[in-house]
């Protein structure tokens, strides 16, 4: 890793601080070396009994324009890309439903702005009807449900404007297709899934061969819909990055279908794995490829060996982990409802450590906490470390990934619902 001297390094905390630090202080610690706002406590909390109504904004959330520029660390190069449009006058966005779950350690965020918001949802919806016949007339409410306007406007606040927004969201669409109709709820089986996904990863990674087969291959693209959204997806998607940053989604996305693959062939034999091998499996079947396109959907490049180091592969790895347990713990009644067994951390762990449902719920929320803990502390220690203004703002888009995450699964309570454990 090239370490600099810029004057804009701002040193980190060293690393040892934090294995003995309280969870408060740590907080602390990584909020003022990131510029990020202090999260929420991560001690267990009882029922919040005077927590904010469902929908109030988060205390940091109306301090100025839902779309400010970003402060802290590496947030110069923020500033420099220009908006699409000047910006319009600050709409006042509606307050959010759903409440987090308790002693989930998480950073709120400001709501997304709802102009930004409508003009996504409108885009990909006419993207997903005149485009690519995405789905039926009756999975509309779900369509809808699904709210991808806003998870994507929350997710990418520095993303210079919709047409770079619209990059994340097509693929996120396209992403959800594949696993809700190749894998899961509406029609998927593990089945035949191996086949399903390689042939829909050259949507992604093209067929190069001979021109007598060439042909059938293309014309496959367009024989169903999770392909003609993965196809149309990444056409828009290589037309805005660069070589080697459409070559880093093509890997993450091969690391995500080896995730289901795994996942799959454990529910043909109803095998529960343990601990360790659900939390392997989870880590490719992952929300990973989502975060690692910050940069592209914010308009700069992370360079590809920066991408690749070692220390950049951990953040990447345990931001993504933290993510998709997030969603375990959020979608876990919706998965409980499910017919059949689906397999989610909670699950898993009172399973094989033999706890009751409710102490692995909670055991797993230790698990999301500790793993946020851990990314927190190593982005840090890599953005004190590394002061290329790239990796800085990377590193702070994932972040602003995490937390959009978070707060787009916490406020989707069409999809999820909380366990009555508290
Ligand atoms: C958007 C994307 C890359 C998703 C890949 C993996 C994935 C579908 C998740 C991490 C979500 O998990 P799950 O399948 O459990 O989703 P729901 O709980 O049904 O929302
Ligand atoms: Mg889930």
């Amino acid at each position: 890793m090239t370490v600099g001297t810029s004057p804009e390094a701002q040193p980190g905390p060293p690393r040892q601080t934090y294995v003995l630090a309280d969870a408060a202080a740590r907080a602390r610690d990584i909020a003022a070396a990131t510029g990020r706002r202090p999260a929420v406590p991560a001690s267990p909390a009882p029922p919040p009994v005077d927590a904010p109504a469902p929908g109030a904004r988060p205390p940091s959330a109306g301090r100025g324009p839902v779309l400010r520029g970003p402060s802290g660390l590496g947030t110069a190069g923020l500033h420099l890309t220009p908006r699409e449009t000047p910006a319009p006058p600050e709409p006042a966005a509606a307050p959010a439903e759903g409440n987090p779950i308790p002693g989930l350690y998480h950073h709120p965020v400001p709501e997304p702005d709802p102009v930004r918001v409508d003009e996504v949802g409108r885009r990909i919806k006419a993207w997903a009807v005149d485009e690519v016949d995405l789905y039926p007339d009756d999975w509309e409410d779900q369509f809808d449900g699904f709210s991808v306007g806003r998870y994507m406007v929350a997710c990418h606040p520095d993303a210079p404007g919709v047409d770079h927004l619209m990059l994340a969201t097509r693929l996120m669409v396209a992403e959800n297709a594949v696993d809700d109709c190749y894998c899961e709820d509406h029609g998927g089986s593990p089945i035949g899934l191996g086949g399903r996904l390689l042939l829909a990863h050259t949507a992604l990674d093209p067929l190069h061969t001979t021109r007598e087969y060439q042909p059938p291959w293309a014309e496959s693209l367009g024989s169903d819909a999770p392909r003609r959204a993965y196809r149309s997806a990444m056409e828009y998607f290589v037309q805005a990055a660069s070589a080697s940053q459409a070559d880093r989604y093509r890997h993450d996305m091969a690391r995500l279908h080896m995730g289901y693959l795994a996942e799959a062939a454990w529910a043909q034999t109803d095998h529960v794995p343990e601990v360790w091998e659900y939390l392997a499996m989870r880590q490719f079947n992952n929300f990973r490829p989502c975060p690692t396109i910050t940069d592209t959907v914010g308009g700069y490049e992370l360079p590809a060996d920066l991408h690749a180091q070692p220390a950049m592969q951990r953040v990447i790895a345990l931001a993504g982990n933290a993510t998709t347990i997030v969603n375990d713990l959020y979608s876990y009644t919706k998965e409980l409802a499910a017919p059949g067994r689906h397999l989610n951390l909670p699950v898993v762990l009172a399973e094989r450590e033999g706890i009751s449902d409710r102490a692995a719920y909670l055991k797993a929320v230790e698990v999301h906490n500790d793993l946020m803990h851990d990314f927190e502390a190593e982005a840090a220690a890599l953005a004190a470390a590394c002061p290329v203004p790239s990796v800085q703002r990377f590193l702070r888009g994932v972040a602003a990934w995490v937390d959009g995450n978070h707060y787009w699964h916490q406020t989707n309570t069409y999809r999820y619902s909380l366990p009555d454990f508290w």
